[in-house]
């Protein structure tokens, strides 16, 4: 019963003995993959084998040829790693190595494959693109909302020869999408078919679903040592693996939307794109949304001939204008009014715009746009505060900086780094320190205010050395210049409390989740997860100390220890998982050891 079952299956897939030995192969040569690459490398061979079988059955036969397959795995809205291989290439580029530009997929593929969750075909001539669903049988024609019209995106496909294009989403359990494979063959004479996609579809599906786990559970091979320059003078871990793909996406004209969260180095990362892209002898032009009244931002995007409104006494040039034939870092974009981004969104799609005032027609704009934003965009949308179409304008390559946080390697070298750009501008042959207990302190603490707030407390440390010490060429920050100044932002709320409460609760978790697997890579040795469990004594001690005992405590749903008296007991047993934390950790105190209760009032 069972086998016939199965062979119903295969034959519904139409698999064939030779694709049953296919796939068995596939999968044992995925599981001895050691890396992304090399399974990347396997699955695509595999994919594209896939698709010249089905031309060479079809009536495209002498007609169709496939030209390379991509897998894009992405994170959280933007890129993590981008592979390519190339007919007849043995293994494929990726993103750090030398991949050609320009190589992307469009913005609105993923949306749509996120959307449907299913596979997506384009037809770069006619610039549709439609979700494939096994029982629409009938061809539908329909593009879909914010359309594949972007004639960007198409001359993308086309430059590269590329016709028709099947775009597979890599599904991961349990947290959704993951990315997508894309593969792309040319065969004009298929102008408004759907090629081989629909014969071969449900075989490359089951392909990519086989190997989705490889793909994206696999670790990257080392990044090349990412050389440090002025706009990114520290580079750990998780960046290292990010700018291999901000490099390529330097390199192409389309416009990069980079998120993260405030001070988290958007702007710095902007700048190292511009410097990298073939625009890099034009000018640089920042427009900070946040500075800008609403009422000024189409003036200041476009700048202004004398009366065109009232306080114009003069003749003025706009970002557009300044940047032309260089690059246009638009930051906070989501502050842009809906007025302004009608405006913005005709720049990018016509690349003209007109000067507020100037009767004399059109001005043709050559810029490249990279976009800033701190806030999740897709909300904006959804609560209509943001264009949809705009949104797909500009996400086309999506990068997000991680928080400091989460690359908790950087934090001694940014620390030095910061407080040595300070102490050269008084001594430039001088050389600025930190004890290894200042460097602990540090990297022992979250950073929500990420490198803007590192560079306060810096700032304010190096204050408080020059004060002790005088001003000298070798200076030394010691823990208790850091401890200082953490205390006065502390008293202050400076830097911090802008971002109290604007991380939400997951984000923040996973920011600790992230803290403790780099802690455990830095020492080498397993850090056990039973530590993890101290959180909920940090919960509480917190409440306790912000609210006092009883407040904390119903606060956080244990009002029941309360009645039975069993809540010293309780915030005794969790403190001690907190010290035994910290003193793994730091080998010192938690910050709660003073509200450990002595004893069990009766
Ligand atoms: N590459 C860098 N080199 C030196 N300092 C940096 C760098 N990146 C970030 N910083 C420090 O962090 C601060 C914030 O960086 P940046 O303005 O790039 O962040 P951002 O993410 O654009 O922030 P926002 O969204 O608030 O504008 C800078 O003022 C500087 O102090």
């Amino acid at each position: 019963m069972k086998k016939g079952r199965e062979r119903d299956a295969r034959d519904s897939l139409g698999l064939d003995d030779g694709m049953q030995e296919d796939l068995s192969s596939l999968v044992v040569a995925l599981s001895k993959s050691e890396d992304f690459e090399d399974a990347a490398t396997r699955t695509l061979s595999s994919l594209m084998r896939l698709t010249e079988e089905a031309i060479a059955t079809s009536r495209y036969k002498n007609h169709g040829k496939v030209l390379r397959g991509m897998v894009h795995l992405r994170r959280a809205g933007g890129y993590l790693r981008l592979a390519i291989l190339e007919q007849g290439a043995a293994t494929v580029q990726s993103a750090g190595g030398a991949v050609e530009a320009p190589s992307l997929v469009s913005a609105t593929a993923w949306h749509s494959v996120v959307q449907h969750n299913c596979p997506v075909f384009i037809d770069a001539i006619l610039g549709t693109l439609r979700p494939y669903s096994p029982q629409d049988t009938e061809r539908l024609e329909e593009l879909l909302p914010g359309g594949f019209g972007s004639q960007e995106s198409r001359q993308s496909f086309l430059s590269r020869q590329a016709s028709h294009v099947c775009v597979i989403p890599l599904r991961t359990l349990g947290s959704g999408i993951g990315g997508m494979i894309s593969l792309e063959a040319d065969c004009p004479p298929a102008m408004g078919q759907d090629f081989v996609w629909r014969e071969c579809v449900d075989r490359l599906q089951l392909v990519a679903e086989l190997a989705a786990p490889y793909l994206t559970g696999l670790p990257f091979p080392p990044a090349p040592q990412a050389e440090v320059d002025e706009y990114m003078p520290v580079i750990g871990v998780s960046m290292a693996s990010l700018l291999p793909i901000l490099d390529v996406f330097s390199q192409q004209e389309e416009s990069i939307l980079i998120s993260g969260a405030t001070g988290a180095g958007k702007s710095r990362l902007a700048r190292w794109c511009h410097a990298r892209s073939n625009r890099r002898t034009g000018p640089f032009e920042v427009l900070d949304l946040i500075s800008v009244p609403e009422d000024l931002q189409m003036a200041e995007l476009f700048g202004w001939k004398r009366g065109a409104f009232t306080g114009a006494v003069r003749d003025s040039v706009g970002s557009l204008g300044r940047a032309e034939g260089g690059t246009l870092f638009i930051d906070e974009i989501d502050k842009l009014s809906l007025k302004a981004q009608a405006g913005l969104l005709r720049v990018l799609e016509e690349r003209t715009y007109r000067v507020l005032g100037d009767g004399t027609g059109d001005r043709s704009a050559d810029v490249r746009f990279v976009i800033g934003t701190n806030v999740d965009l897709r909300e904006a949308v959804r609560a209509g505060r943001f264009r949809e179409d705009l949104y797909y304008r500009i996400n086309v390559l999506p990068l997000r900086v991680p928080l400091l946080d989460e690359r908790r390697d950087e934090i001694p070298k940014w620390a030095e780094y910061m407080v040595n750009r300070r102490h050269r501008e008084q001594f430039p042959s001088g050389q600025a320190r930190l004890s290894p207990e200042a460097e602990q302190q540090l990297s022992n603490r979250s950073w929500p205010g990420n490198l803007r707030q590192l560079d306060n407390i810096i700032r304010r440390a190096y204050t408080l050395a020059m004060v002790e010490y005088g001003a000298t060429p070798e200076l030394l920050l010691k823990e208790g210049h850091i401890l200082r100044a953490l205390e006065y932002e502390e008293a202050t709320g400076e830097t911090q409390a802008p971002e109290r409460g604007s991380r939400s609760l997951t984000e923040a978790m996973r920011a600790v989740a992230t803290a403790f697997i780099e802690e455990a890579k830095r020492r080498g040795t397993p850090l056990d997860l039973g530590l993890t469990e101290a959180l909920t004594g940090v919960v509480l001690g917190q409440a306790v100390q912000e609210l006092g005992r009883e407040e904390a405590f119903r606060l956080v749903g244990r009002e029941n220890l309360l009645k039975n008296r069993n809540h010293h007991k309780v915030l005794k047993r969790e403190l001690e998982k907190v010290e035994a934390l910290y003193r793994e950790l730091t080998g010192s105190s938690s910050p709660f050891s003073g509200l450990l209760p002595d004893e069990e009032p009766g």
